[in-house]
């Protein structure tokens, strides 16, 4: 059965970049992983500026649409890192929160779509044909975190 998960208030709402779950990286705080992706897009870019702003936002909708705004430059190599700068966000936030780790993991083998209707990157697009790069990365952080769940009983032994 695939699961189909969106929006933060609908089911499995906490596999959202949305959803209110901080992440520390490299010392710094970020409220989502939303926050952090969109700022992402302009680390050594001529708005590299605006990324305090993004970090500060009060909602993540906010961050998106600062990060969306089509007037400012991304930085040169976004479309080379954007998945990986993704995924490093969602495994940090699974690995952070113990409660929602256990709902990914309680999913076992499913697959896993961002059912949005207008993102064909990732999420699934409206007709269904979309990339799902979330849905992706979510099934390999599942994945990981096994792994290094195996691995702690192993070590402990
Ligand atoms: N508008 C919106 N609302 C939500 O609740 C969402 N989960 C998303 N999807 C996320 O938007 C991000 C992509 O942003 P860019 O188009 O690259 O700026 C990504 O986090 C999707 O998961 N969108």
């Amino acid at each position: 059965m695939t699961i189909y998960f969106y929006k933060v208030w609908q089911p499995y709402g906490c596999f959202s970049n949305f959803s209110p779950h901080s992440i520390e990286i490299q010392g710094t705080y970020w409220s989502t992983v939303e926050h952090y992706y969109q700022a992402q897009k302009f680390v050594g870019s001529v708005d590299a500026a605006i990324i305090p702003t993004i970090r500060d936002s009060r909602t993540p909708e906010e961050a998106a649409a600062l990060g969306r705004c089509s007037s400012r430059q991304l930085r040169p190599d976004w479309d080379f890192v954007k998945i990986i700068v993704m995924r490093e966000a969602v495994l940090k936030k699974f690995l952070t929160h113990a409660d929602i780790r256990e709902v990914l993991l309680s999913t076992g083998n499913e697959v896993l779509v961002e059912n949005s209707s207008c993102d064909y990157f990732w999420g699934c697009g409206a007709d269904k044909t979309g990339q799902n790069h979330l849905g992706k990365i979510l099934m390999s952080v599942r994945e990981e975190i096994r792994k290094l769940q195996v691995l702690s009983v192993v070590y402990r032994e």
